[in-house]
C-alpha cells in the first residue's frame, strides 16, 4: 500500500479554558484538552469519515490537519511534510496540498466578491499563477456542474446547494492533494444532499483527491467513505472499513450511534449525556453511557487495539470470539 496523504500522530489540541479573568486568578483548570492523543490516517485517493456526536472534537481536528488549532503535542504529516506545532514553517507546504471546506458554506463565502473572484482567491493568495483568471473560474465552476455565468453572480444570489458546488469548486482550485469537508451537506435538502455526494465521489475518481470528510450523520458517512473513524469525547473509539463498520460495530458507542440512525435515519441522538472535557470520567470514558459497563470499565481504560485486520476498537470486550458471555454489567455505571 502506497503512504497515507495525510497522517495525525498522537496529536494533542487544547485551548485555554474558562474566561480571562479565571486563568490570572487560578479559578478552574487552565486547559480544556479536546483531543488528548490522536492518530488517525487518510490513504490516498481514498475518504475517511470522521463521525460522533456534537462537541467530540471533529472540526478540532479537521482544523489541526491544517494549522488552526493550538497542536501542544504530537504531529501532522500531509505529503513530506511534517508539523508538530502551530506555528510549523511546515505549515505552508501542506497547505498548498490541503484544502477546506468550512461548514457554513454560504457565510465562508465574502458577500462582497463575485463567485468567480472567490473561487479563483486561493489562486491568488498562493501567488504564481500566470493564467487569465476568468477562464479558470468558468473552468473551476465547471468542474462542480455550474455554468460560467454564476462567476459574475453574489452568494446572495445562489441557493443553499449551488453556495456548496462553489465552496468545493474553492477548494480545488489549487490542485490539493487532500480536502477536509467539515459537514459539507449539513442544512441540505435531502435530494440536493443527494448530488453534492455524487459530485464529490465523481470529482475523486476524476482527480484522485483523497477527503477527510467530517459528518455527525452515518448515512451520508455510508454513501461517501471507504472507512469510518467514530471519536467519542476527542478520541477514536473504532475505525474500520465502512462496510464493516455498519455490519459488525464492536465498540457499544458506534453501536449506540448506527441504532439512533436506524431510529431517525440520519444523525440521531443517544441516550445520556456527554460528559464534560474537563471532568472525563475515570477508566472507559464511555462507561458513564454504556448499557454494557462493568467494574473493569470504572477501574481501567481499554486501549484502542486491533481486533480484526483493518479495524480497531477501545472496548474491554471488543473482537471477543462469539458465545463468550459478557459480564454482569454494574449497576452504578451512570456515576462517573
Ligand atoms: N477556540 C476554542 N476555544 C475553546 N474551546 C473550543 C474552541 N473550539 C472548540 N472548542 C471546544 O472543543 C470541543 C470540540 O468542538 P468541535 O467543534 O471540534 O466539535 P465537533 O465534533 O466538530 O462538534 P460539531 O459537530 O458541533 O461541530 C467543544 O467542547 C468546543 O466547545
Amino acid at each position: 500500500m502506497t503512504r497515507p496523504i495525510l497522517e495525525a500522530q498522537n496529536l494533542r489540541v487544547r485551548y485555554p479554558s474558562g474566561t480571562l479573568t479565571d486563568r490570572l486568578l487560578g479559578r478552574g483548570p487552565r486547559h480544556v484538552t479536546v483531543l488528548p492523543d490522536v492518530s488517525l490516517s487518510v490513504e490516498a485517493g481514498q475518504t475517511l469519515g470522521l463521525i460522533g456526536e456534537s462537541g467530540s472534537g471533529k472540526t478540532t481536528l479537521g482544523r489541526a490537519a491544517i494549522g488552526l488549532a493550538p497542536i501542544s503535542g504530537g504531529s501532522i504529516r500531509v505529503g513530506d511534510a511534517t508539523a508538530t506545532s502551530e506555528d510549523a514553517p511546515e505549515w505552508a507546504g501542506i497547505r498548498r496540498r490541503t484544502s477546506m471546506m468550512f461548514q457554513d458554506a454560504v457565510a465562508s463565502l465574502d458577500p462582497r466578491m463575485t463567485l468567480g473572484t472567490s473561487v479563483t482567491e486561493p489562486l491568488a493568495i498562493a501567488g504564481g499563477f500566470s493564467g487569465n483568471r476568468r477562464d479558470k473560474a468558468a473552468e473551476l465552476l465547471g468542474l462542480v456542474g455550474l455554468s460560467p455565468d454564476f462567476a459574475d453572480r453574489y452568494p446572495h444570489q445562489i441557493s443553499g446547494g449551488q453556495a456548496r458546488r462553489v465552496t468545493v469548486a474553492r477548494a480545488l482550485a489549487l490542485e490539493p492533494d487532500l480536502v477536509i469537508a467539515d459537514e459539507p451537506t449539513a442544512g441540505l435538502d435531502l435530494s440536493v444532499q443527494g448530488e453534492l455526494l455524487n459530485l464529490l465521489g465523481e470529482l475523486q475518481s476524476r482527480l484522485g483527491v483523497s477527503f477527510l470528510f467530517i459528518t455527525h450523520n452515518l448515512s451520508v458517512a455510508r454513501h461517501v467513505t471507504n472507512r469510518i473513524a467514530i471519536m467519542y469525547l476527542g478520541r477514536i473509539v473504532e475505525e474500520a472499513p465502512t462496510e464493516t463498520i455498519f455490519s459488525a460495530p464492536e465498540h457499544p458507542y458506534t453501536r449506540a450511534l448506527i441504532g439512533a440512525r436506524e431510529a431517525t435515519g440520519g444523525g440521531g441522538l443517544i441516550e445520556g449525556d456527554v460528559p464534560s472535557l474537563t471532568r472525563r470520567p475515570e477508566g472507559c470514558e464511555f462507561r458513564t453511557r454504556c448499557p454494557l459497563a462493568t467494574d473493569l470499565c470504572a477501574a481501567k481504560a481499554p486501549a484502542l487495539r486491533e481486533i480484526a485486520p483493518g479495524h480497531t476498537a477501545s472496548c474491554h470486550y471488543a473482537g471477543q470470539p462469539a458465545g463468550v458471555s459478557h459480564p454482569e454489567p454494574a449497576a452504578n455505571r451512570i456515576s462517573p
